[in-house]
C-alpha cells in the first residue's frame, strides 16, 4: 500500500498536513482540505488546508514582519543559517524523495535527484548572500560621490508548479532570502507535501518565523499574493497563459515580476553530430519526468543523410524505458500528473497521424493505469503538426527531417516560445552559428539537460521574465538606491 510506504519515511514529521505561517503550522480557517493524490495508483496520500485570501494576508502580514529583522542579519548570520538549510535538504533527501515521488509521479531516483538540485540552489545562495556588493562612483562634479547600495526588495510571494515541487521552491526561495527577502509561497495544489516538508527544514534550521511561509488553497490566494501592496515582488513558474493573467493581476501595484513559462524546445541533429551521444542526450531531455518539463525536447529536428540511422538508433534505447509506479525498482518513466495531460497527448499524436505523420513507437496509454502512457516515437512530422506549434508535456518524441542548417534554424525559431534549445554538431563554426542563430534564452550544444544552479535559467520571448540560479538570480529580489553625496570637499 502506498501509504504504508510513506509512513516507512524515516522521520514521518516531514509529512506536513497544514500550512507553515508566522513559524505555526496552521489549518484553513474553515477546516476544509484539500486531498493529495498519487498519480500512480489514484490514491489519497494526505490532506492540506484549502485557505484562501483571509489566510494569504496573515501569511503577508508576518512576511512584512519578520522583514526588517532578517534584512538586519549581517550576511555571514543569513549564510550559515542558508547552509544549514541545505545541509537538512541533503540529509533528508531521501524522505524528500519520498514525499515528492508519491506526490508527483515521478521515479524515485530523479525524485531524490531533484531534492539534492534544489539544495544546490540553497546551497548556492548561501554563498551569494555575502557577495551583494554596491558601488561608490566618482561623479562629474567636485566633491561629490555617488553611493549605490543594493537592498532587498521586500516581502516576495510565488506560485509554483506540479512538476518539480521541490526545486522549484527552493530556486524562487534561496535567492530571496539570501537577498534578505522574506516569503510565501502557494505551491501546486496537486504536489504541496514537497513544499511543506522544505518548510519544516527551514523552521529546523533556525529561519525565523514569518521569513519563509506556505499556504495551500484556492486559486484565490493567488489574487491576494498579486495585488496585496505589501508584496513587493512575484514570482511565478507554470504555464504561459496563466503567467500572463498573474503578471497584469501584479500591474496594479506595480510589482517586480519573474516569470518562468511554457517552451517548445527543438532539439537538433545535424549530419556531423556524434549520432550515440545526440541519442542520449534526446533521451535525457525528452522522456525525464515523463516529458513534463519546460526543458524537455519538444521537436526533435534531424538532417536527412542522418534520418533513418537516428530514428532506428533512437527507437531501440526507447524500447528499454520502464513505464511504472516510481516507488518500484528501475522504473524510468512514471505517469502524467492528470488526465488532462493524457488527452493533451493523444490529440497531439492523433492530430499528426491524420495529417501523415508515422507511428514508430506506442501512442497508447499504457496497461499500467489510466495516467500511464507509453513513450511515443513519431517520424515524418511537419511545421504543419500541432506537435510542432503546441508543449507537448509528456512521452512524445515527433522527429522531423531537414536539409539544411538555415532551413533548420527557420524552423526552431518558429514558436511564440524562447525558453531552451538543444543542438548536436561537431563542426565549431556550426557551433557558433546556431548557438547565436537560436531564439531562446538557454541553449545546450551537444548535452539535452543545461540545469543547475549556476547557470541563468530562464527564457525570452513569451517564456517568461528574468532569471533563475546562477549571481545573475539574486538580482530580481534586489532594488538598487543611488545616493549622491555632496560637501566632501568642504
Ligand atoms: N515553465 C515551467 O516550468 C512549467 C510550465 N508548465 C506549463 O503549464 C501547463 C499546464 O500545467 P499546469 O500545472 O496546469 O500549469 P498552470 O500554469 O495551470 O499552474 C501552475 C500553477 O499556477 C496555479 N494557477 C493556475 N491558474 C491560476 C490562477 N488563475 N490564479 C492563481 N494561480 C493559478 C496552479 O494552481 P493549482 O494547480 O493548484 O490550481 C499551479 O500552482 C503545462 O502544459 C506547461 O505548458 C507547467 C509547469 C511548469
Ligand atoms: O520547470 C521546469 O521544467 C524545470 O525548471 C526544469 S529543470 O530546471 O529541472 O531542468
Amino acid at each position: 500500500m502506498l501509504e504504508g510506504k510513506i509512513m516507512q519515511l524515516k522521520d514521518s514529521s516531514l509529512l506536513k498536513q497544514q500550512c507553515y505561517i508566522d513559524g505555526k503550522w496552521l489549518n484553513a480557517h474553515t477546516g476544509d482540505v484539500i486531498a493529495v493524490m498519487n498519480p500512480a495508483t489514484g490514491e489519497q496520500i494526505a490532506t492540506v488546508p484549502n485557505m484562501g485570501i483571509a489566510e494569504a494576508r496573515l501569511a503577508i502580514e508576518a512576511a512584512n514582519k519578520a522583514f526588517k529583522q532578517w534584512k538586519s542579519l549581517v550576511s555571514t548570520e543569513r549564510s550559515i543559517i542558508l547552509k544549514k538549510w541545505h545541509d537538512l535538504l541533503i540529509e533528508n533527501k531521501e524522505d524528500l524523495g519520498l514525499i515528492l515521488c508519491s506526490e508527483q509521479g515521478k521515479p524515485l531516483p530523479e525524485a531524490i535527484k531533484e531534492v539534492v538540485h534544489g539544495a544546490a540552489y540553497i546551497g548556492w545562495y548561501a554563498e551569494e548572500t555575502k557577495r551583494i556588493v554596491g558601488d561608490i562612483i566618482p561623479t562629474p562634479a567636485p566633491g561629490k560621490k555617488a553611493l549605490i547600495l543594493k537592498e532587498p526588495i521586500g516581502v516576495c510571494a510565488a506560485i509554483t508548479p506540479w512538476n518539480f515541487p521541490n526545486s522549484m521552491i527552493t530556486r524562487k526561495a534561496s535567492p530571496a532570502l539570501a537577498a534578505g527577502c522574506t516569503f510565501v509561497i502557494r505551491p501546486a495544489s496537486k504536489t504541496p507535501l514537497s513544499a511543506l516538508a522544505i518548510a519544516e527544514l527551514a523552521h529546523r534550521a533556525g529561519i525565523p518565523a514569518g521569513v519563509f511561509n506556505v499556504i495551500t488553497g484556492s486559486r484565490d490566494i493567488g489574487d491576494e499574493l498579486t495585488t496585496n501592496p505589501i508584496v513587493r515582488k512575484f514570482s511565478f513558474t507554470g504555464s504561459t497563459a496563466v503567467g500572463a493573467k498573474l503578471m497584469e493581476q501584479c500591474a496594479s501595484t506595480i510589482k517586480k515580476v519573474s516569470l518562468e513559462l511554457g517552451g517548445n524546445a527543438p532539439f537538433i541533429v545535424f549530419d556531423d553530430a556524434d549520432i550515440d551521444e545526440a541519442i542520449r542526450g534526446a533521451i535525457a531531455s525528452k522522456y525525464r519526468n515523463a516529458g513534463q518539463t519546460c526543458v524537455c525536447a519538444n521537436r526533435i529536428y534531424v538532417q536527412s543523410g542522418i534520418y533513418d540511422e537516428f530514428v532506428e538508433k533512437f527507437s531501440t534505447v526507447v524500447d528499454q524505458l520502464i513505464v511504472g509506479n516510481g516507488l518500484e525498482k528501475n522504473v524510468t518513466v512514471g505517469p502524467l500528473i492528470d488526465k488532462e495531460a493524457i488527452v493533451k497527448v493523444q490529440h497531439q499524436i492523433q492530430d499528426a497521424l491524420d495529417n501523415g505523420a508515422t507511428l514508430v513507437r506506442g501512442g497508447h496509454i499504457h496497461p499500467k493505469g489510466e495516467l500511464f502512457f507509453e513513450p511515443t516515437i513519431l517520424a515524418n512530422v511537419t511545421q504543419d503538426m500541432i506537435v510542432s506549434k503546441e508543449e507537448t508535456f509528456g512521452p512524445l518524441a515527433p522527429i522531423f527531417k531537414f536539409d539544411t542548417e538555415e532551413e533548420v534554424i527557420r524552423y526552431a525559431n518558429d514558436t511564440i516560445y524562447g525558453l531552451a534549445a538543444y543542438f548536436f554538431s561537431r563542426d565549431l563554426g556550426r557551433i557558433f552559428r546556431v548557438t547565436e542563430a537560436l531564439e531562446y534564452g538557454m541553449v545546450g550544444a551537444n548535452t539535452g539537460t543545461l540545469s543547475n544552479e549556476m547557470a541563468p535559467f530562464g527564457g525570452i520571448k513569451q517564456s517568461g521574465i528574468g532569471r533563475e540560479g546562477s549571481k545573475y538570480g539574486i538580482d530580481d529580489y534586489l532594488e538598487l538606491k543611488y545616493t549622491l553625496i555632496a560637501g566632501l570637499n568642504n
